[in-house]
């Protein structure tokens, strides 16, 4: 099983780049998370957060593979503790199809991403910008490998 996070928006700042690298850097080769970056539509005028977020929807779209798990992330998903998540990742393995994870960007997830996507992960009731979501959500994918292989990260 391959795990990508497919994030909206590029170039952000080093502590946001640093902290993502700092946890998937730890992880084994049979729990990889590749992170890839989806440019940000353009944002003119009236409605532009709109259209930009359609745009966006539709390049997050055009790199998911038909066969892949989608999850999107977002704030009126369920929520999942750590140990969930770690069951959550279980069960995908089982389950064996690659897991595309999605964030959106500063106006949210189009709805046809919310549509695709098999599951709705909620990391908190409040609504965090989109580079600190990348580390929030790297840093849970390291915390459940710990709690999945018994790493003492986890207590
Ligand atoms: C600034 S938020 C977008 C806010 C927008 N009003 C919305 O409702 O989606 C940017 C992205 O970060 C992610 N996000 C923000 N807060 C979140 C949370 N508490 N749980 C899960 N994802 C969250 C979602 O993927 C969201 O599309």
């Amino acid at each position: 099983m391959k795990i990508r996070i497919l994030a909206v928006g590029q170039k952000m700042p080093s502590w946001v780049e640093q902290g993502v690298n700092e946890y998937l850097r730890r992880l084994p080769a049979d729990f990889k998370v590749q992170f890839e970056e989806c440019a940000l539509g353009q944002r003119r005028g009236q409605h532009s957060g709109a259209k930009a977020k359609e745009q966006e929807g539709q390049t997050l779209l055009a790199k998911i593979h038909p066969k892949e798990r989608v999850i999107a992330l977002d704030v009126q998903g369920k929520a999942w503790s750590s140990e969930t998540l770690a069951e959550q990742a279980t069960d995908w393995r089982m389950d064996g199809r690659d897991v595309v994870l999605l964030i959106g960007g500063p106006d949210g997830l189009a709805d046809a991403c919310l549509q695709r996507a098999e599951q709705r992960w909620s990391l908190s009731a409040l609504t965090l910008p989109h580079p600190l979501v990348r580390v929030v959500l790297a840093e849970q994918l390291y915390r459940a490998w710990s709690l999945i292989s018994g790493h003492p990260y986890h207590r």
